[in-house]
């Protein structure tokens, strides 16, 4: 009989480790001929260690997806490392079953710990009870009601913002290249800072002194648009273990988030001792109302109200990580969203001169949610920068048991045979391809990848089964995970296009060939000439004059 001394135990755990890593190894090298997807059509490896990765990595703008989607039609299969089949798909059957079935399809845990590192522990990365009851709790403060409160701040900062170019602008002599982006970013983030906390940052005053928790998340971004440059943030996210090997990001975010815990904290303590003072007082004077609009307040007050038992309350853990994902969440998609709808308007001047004589109608300069929304062409020109400038443009699910996906375009195999599902495995990711869909030929026409707001006058029937929360979009996804920000942010840039485009006209700066984008957690634009200088969108801004 075989026995093991003390002498041998490490050598057995060593063969182990190695028989285990082994076996792991040999399966991932085994799918490109067992996994459930290898019938799937598809562009073939360019290489076998590489698959496709060095073709996908060096496209642009998403055009070889385009090319492939048309060739192999919505449901495909890509190759990844050493060939590992991976499912890509625009089917709208596959991605309303993968999104409404948000329990079955949490986000992956490397990518839920990105996400950690710069928007906290907050909604977008909670998962099942905790996340159905944050979402519970949280929705109430994002609804029609409570952002047309928020509109007058929208208004308000887009003046600001306004009344700063137009001073750059009139002592250049009326026209200046600006850097349009800069100034966006700040609005945007004065803007969540007010509805969000009532939290003054002050980002675009330009006497203001450097905001604290302004730093701290730059920090945080760093974090993230490092993370497709360095390998060891790559497989630090892969492998867990690693994690607590400490280095300059990890100490430089743990500093960073020790600034906006204590900030947050404290933003809590005053809103819960305002909520008090308004209800002892029992009416609300002037100034407690104000107060009492912004985000955070609302999602306090609702946290503790009668009708939510004690049981699905936040703990005040919960409630302070919601501060970051406001923040985060809430501040450059818009100001992005915003930078690319007056891109595409400086290319189409035709458009931004329609845009503007509809604007110019209104006879206010402060105009409210009512009347934003009462606007046909600026609310076409919103919904075609979000479908080609989606500034979120894709995100990933993992299935978490074997599964079967239902298509409503069959594929065909290999052998000629027709598939209406596609069979998964768990642990299969699933990409949900915000900006493929957005430009699918296939759903919006030959003319997919023009800019035309006009298109919105009749949209195709086939965007119909689209399963986005607005407006047959991907863009704030779809289903209990949908951007739950997604009002908010649309009135915002209501709010500035409308400013900005009765008091400015618009136009290129640099070739449009050389405007090129990089992925973080949104699309950012850079000067392909001007790289160092880091991310920029430099427009000409001329001050309108009205004839
Ligand atoms: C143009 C602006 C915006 C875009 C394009 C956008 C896009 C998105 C997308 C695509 C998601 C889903 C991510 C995923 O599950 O993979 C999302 C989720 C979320 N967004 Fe937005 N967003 C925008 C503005 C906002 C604003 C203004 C706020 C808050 C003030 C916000 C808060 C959130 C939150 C909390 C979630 C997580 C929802 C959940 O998982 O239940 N977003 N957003």
């Amino acid at each position: 009989m075989l026995s093991l001394t003390a002498h041998d135990i490490p050598w057995a755990a060593g063969a182990t480790l190695l028989a285990w890593a082994a076996y792991k190894i040999g399966r991932i090298l085994l799918l490109p001929y067992t996994s459930p997807l290898r019938g799937l059509p598809g562009p073939p490896a360019s290489s076998w260690l590489f698959g496709n990765v060095n073709e996908l990595m060096g496209t642009e703008d998403f055009a070889l997806y385009s090319e492939w989607l048309e060739k192999y039609g919505p449901t495909m299969k890509l190759n990844s490392w050493f060939k590992i089949p991976k499912l890509f798909t625009i089917d709208t059957r596959a991605m309303n079953y993968v999104l409404s079935h948000s329990q079955e399809y949490p986000k992956p845990e490397r990518s839920r710990h990105n996400l950690v590192q710069i928007l906290g522990n907050g909604l977008v990365v909670a998962e099942g009870e905790l996340h159905r009851r944050e979402r519970r709790i949280m929705n109430p403060a994002f609804g029609p009601a409570q952002i047309r409160e928020l509109t007058e701040i929208f208004v308000e900062k887009s003046q600001q913002l306004r009344d700063i170019w137009w001073n750059d602008v009139a002592i250049r002599g009326g026209s200046a290249r600006i850097d349009i982006q800069s100034g966006l970013t700040k609005m945007t983030l004065d803007v969540i800072g007010l509805a969000g906390f009532n939290y003054e940052f002050n980002a675009l005053n330009p006497d203001g002194k450097p905001n604290e928790l302004n730093a701290a998340f730059e920090v945080m971004f760093e974090y993230l648009s490092n993370l497709r440059k360095s390998y060891w943030l790559i497989i630090r996210s892969r492998f867990p273990i690693l994690r607590c090997i400490p280095d300059g990001y990890s100490r430089r975010t743990a500093a960073a988030h020790k600034v906006t815990r204590r900030i947050g904290l404290q933003l809590i303590a005053e809103k819960k001792a305002a909520l008090k003072q308004m209800a002892q007082s029992g009416e609300k004077t002037a100034g407690t109302a104000l107060k009492s609009r912004d985000l955070l307040t609302l999602l306090i007050k609702a946290n503790t109200s009668p009708d939510i038992p004690e049981d699905q309350r936040l703990s005040d853990e919960d409630v302070l990580a919601q501060v970051p994902t406001f923040l985060v969440a809430g501040h450059e998609t818009t100001s992005n969203a915003t930078t690319w709808c007056l891109y595409a308007l400086a290319q189409r001047l035709d458009v931004q001169r329609k845009l503007r004589e509809e604007l110019r109608e209104v006879p206010v300069d402060n105009p409210s949610m009512d009347q934003l929304n009462a606007l046909p062409y600026l609310d076409a020109v919103i919904r075609e920068t979000m479908r080609l400038y989606p500034p979120v443009v894709a995100g990933i699910r993992i299935a978490s048991k074997d599964d079967e996906i239902p298509l409503a375009v069959p594929y065909m195999d290999a052998h000629g045979r027709m598939h209406d599902t596609v069979r998964i495995d768990k642990g299969t990711t699933f990409p949900i391809p915000i900006l493929g869909v957005n430009m699918s030929k296939a759903l919006w026409g030959e003319d997919a990848r023009e800019f035309k707001p006009e298109r919105w006058e009749s949209v195709p029937e086939a965007v119909q089964p689209i399963p986005g929360v607005w407006s047959n979009l991907m863009t704030f996804i779809g289903g209990p995970r949908a951007c739950i920000g997604y009002r908010f942010s649309l009135v915002e840039m209501k709010a500035l296009i409308f400013t900005l485009v009765r008091a400015f006209e618009f136009e290129m700066a640099v070739p449009i060939e050389d405007i090129t984008r990089k992925i973080g957690l949104v699309q950012r634009p850079f000067v392909r000439s001007e790289m160092e200088k880091g991310t920029q969108m430099p427009l000409i801004v001329k001050q309108h004059v009205r004839l």
